[in-house]
C-alpha cells in the first residue's frame, strides 16, 4: 500500500524529483516486499494459468515465448523442458533482484538446478565491458560450463549484457531470457541481439544469440515504475508505426494511466511482429532495420547526454518524432507526437539536430560511405532509406527538426 502511495504521490513530482522517489520505493520494496509479491504473484499463478501464450520464433534456433501472468514461480519447470543444464547462473540487477530474485531462485533449485546468482547495479551504465568482466569472472569461479546456462532476469540491460555473455563465455552456450521490463518483454528478450555500449556509441560490442526461451510474465509489470512503462511504450509505439496501424489506433484511445488495461493485448502483438521481421532477417541486412524506426537519432541522442538523461525508450520516441517531422506530412508529425505525447515521452530534445547528427556516424546501419535510417510515411509501413552520410549531415542539419 504505501507502494501505491508513493506511486500516486509521483505524478506530482518533476522528473528530477521523481529519480529520488524512485530510490525510496526501491529501498522500501527491498526491506519489506518479498512476500507480498510473492503471494500476489502465487495467486494469479493459479487464478491465470490458462491463458498463457506461446509465440515460437523460427531462426537459426527455434524457440518459444511464454506470456502469461503467475509464470515466475514456475521458470525451473519451463527452464527444464528447453535445456539439459546442471547449474544455472542467474544475471540481475539489484531493483530486480530484490524483488523476483528469491522467487525464480526458488523456483530453479526446486527443479533441480544447481543455482548461483550475480547481480550488478541497475542502469544503462552498467551495459560495459567492466560489468561484462565481472560477469565472466563470476561465471570462471563458479565453474561454470559449455553446458551449464544462463538466465537473464531483468530489462534490457540485464537482456543484453547477459546475452553476450552467453554468446561469447566458452564461445557460447544456452540462455534464458525472464524479461521484466515492458521494453524487455516487447522488444529487447525476443530476436537475440545482445550488446555492450562502448563510449563511442550504443551496442557497438554485440553479437547475435538466440536464447533457448523467454519467460514473459506480465505480473512484473505490477512493481515497474511509471518512468520506464513510458519507455516501453516508446517501442510499443514503434511497432504501431512501423507494421499495425490498428495497434497504433488502439494505442491513441489510451494513455500512460489507462494503457495497463490492454497490456495482455499489446505485448504479445509486439513480440508477433518482431518475431515476424526477425525470422524474415535474423541477422540484420534488410528487412529487420525497420525495427530502427527512431533509433538512429535516439541512440544519438542517448549518447549525447552520456546515457543519464534519457532512458533508451524515451530517446527513441523523440528520435521517432523528430525524422518524421524531417520528413513526413506535418499531420502525420502531429499524430505521432500527440501519442507519444500521451505517454510522458518526450516528441524533441534540447540537442541542436546539428549537435546529434555527427553521433549518428556510429549507426550500425551505416555501410561504407552511406547511411540507412527508417521513414514511416504511412502508419504501419516503413521504408528503409540511403543517403550518404555527408548529405544527411548536411540535410538534417539543415533541417530544423
Ligand atoms: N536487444 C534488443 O533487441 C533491444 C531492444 C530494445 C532495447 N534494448 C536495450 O534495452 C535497454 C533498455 O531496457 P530497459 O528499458 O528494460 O532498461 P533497464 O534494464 O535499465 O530497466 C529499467 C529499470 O527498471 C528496473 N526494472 C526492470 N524490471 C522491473 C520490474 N518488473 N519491477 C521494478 N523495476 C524493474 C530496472 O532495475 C531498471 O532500473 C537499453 O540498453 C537498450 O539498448 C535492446
Ligand atoms: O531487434 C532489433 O533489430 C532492433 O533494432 C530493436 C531495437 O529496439 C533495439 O534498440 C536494438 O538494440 C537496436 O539495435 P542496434 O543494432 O541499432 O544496436
Ligand atoms: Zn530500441
Amino acid at each position: 500500500m504505501v507502494y501505491n502511495l508513493l506511486l500516486k504521490r509521483k505524478r506530482i513530482f518533476s522528473i528530477i524529483k521523481y529519480e529520488n522517489l524512485f530510490e525510496d520505493v526501491y529501498a522500501f520494496r527491498a526491506c519489506h516486499a518479498s512476500e507480498h509479491v510473492r503471494c500476489r504473484t502465487g495467486f494469479r499463478l493459479q487464478r491465470e494459468e490458462n491463458t498463457m501464450k506461446t509465440i515460437t520464433v523460427h531462426a537459426s534456433q527455434t524457440y518459444p515465448i511464454w506470456i502469461g501472468r503467475g509464470l515466475l514461480g514456475q521458470c525451473g519447470t519451463y527452464l527444464k523442458q528447453q535445456t539439459k543444464a546442471q547449474t544455472a547462473a542467474v544475471i540481475t540487477d539489484d531493483h530486480v533482484d530484490c524483488y523476483y530474485g528469491d522467487i525464480v531462485t526458488k523456483s530453479l533449485e526446486e527443479n533441480g538446478f544447481r543455482t548461483i546468482k550475480f547481480v550488478f547495479p541497475h542502469g544503462e551504465a552498467s551495459k560495459c565491458s567492466k560489468t561484462l568482466n565481472q560477469i565472466y569472472d563470476f561465471l570462471c569461479e563458479n565453474n561454470i560450463t559449455r553446458t551449464d546456462c544462463l538466465v537473464a532476469l531483468g530489462g534490457g540491460v540485464v537482456g543484453d549484457i547477459t546475452g553476450f555473455a552467453a554468446a561469447t563465455y566458452l564461445r557460447g552456450l544456452d540462455y534464458l531470457q525472464i524479461p521484466t521490463s515492458l521494453l524487455a518483454q516487447v522488444d529487447s528478450s525476443v530476436g537475440g541481439k545482445t550488446a555492450i555500449d562502448l563510449t563511442g556509441g550504443k551496442n557497438l560490442v554485440g553479437a547475435f544469440k538466440q536464447p533457448v526461451a523467454v519467460l514473459c510474465d506480465l505480473d512484473t509489470l505490477h512493481t515497474l515504475p511509471k518512468l520506464f512503462l513510458a519507455d516501453g511504450m516508446g517501442e510499443v509505439i514503434k511497432y504501431g508505426m512501423i507494421r499495425d496501424e490498428k495497434l497504433f489506433t488502439l494505442l491513441e484511445q489510451h494513455t500512460l494511466e489507462t494503457v495497463s488495461e490492454v497490456m495482455d493485448e499489446i505485448v504479445p502483438t509486439c513480440i508477433d511482429i518482431k518475431r515476424d521481421v526477425v525470422e524474415h532477417d535474423e541477422f540484420d541486412t534488410g528487412e529487420r532495420m525497420i525495427l530502427n524506426f527512431g533509433h538512429t537519432l535516439g541512440h544519438a541522442v542517448e549518447s549525447y547526454y552520456h546515457y543519464e538523461t534519457y532512458t533508451h525508450g524515451s530517446a527513441v520516441a523523440a528520435g521517432m518524432c523528430m525524422m518524421t517531422k524531417a520528413t513526413c506530412t506535418p499531420e502525420l508529425y502531429v499524430r505521432l507526437c500527440d501519442c507519444v505525447k500521451a505517454y510522458d515521452l518526450p516528441t524533441e530534445v534540447d540537442a541542436p539536430v546539428a549537435e546529434l547528427v555527427p553521433l549518428c556516424g556510429n549507426d550500425k546501419k551505416r555501410a561504407s560511405a552511406s547511411l540507412r535510417f527508417i521513414v514511416c510515411e504511412t502508419i504501419g509501413k516503413a521504408e528503409i532509406r540511403s543517403m550518404p552520410f555527408t548529405e544527411f549531415a548536411a540535410w538534417m542539419g539543415g533541417v530544423d527538426a
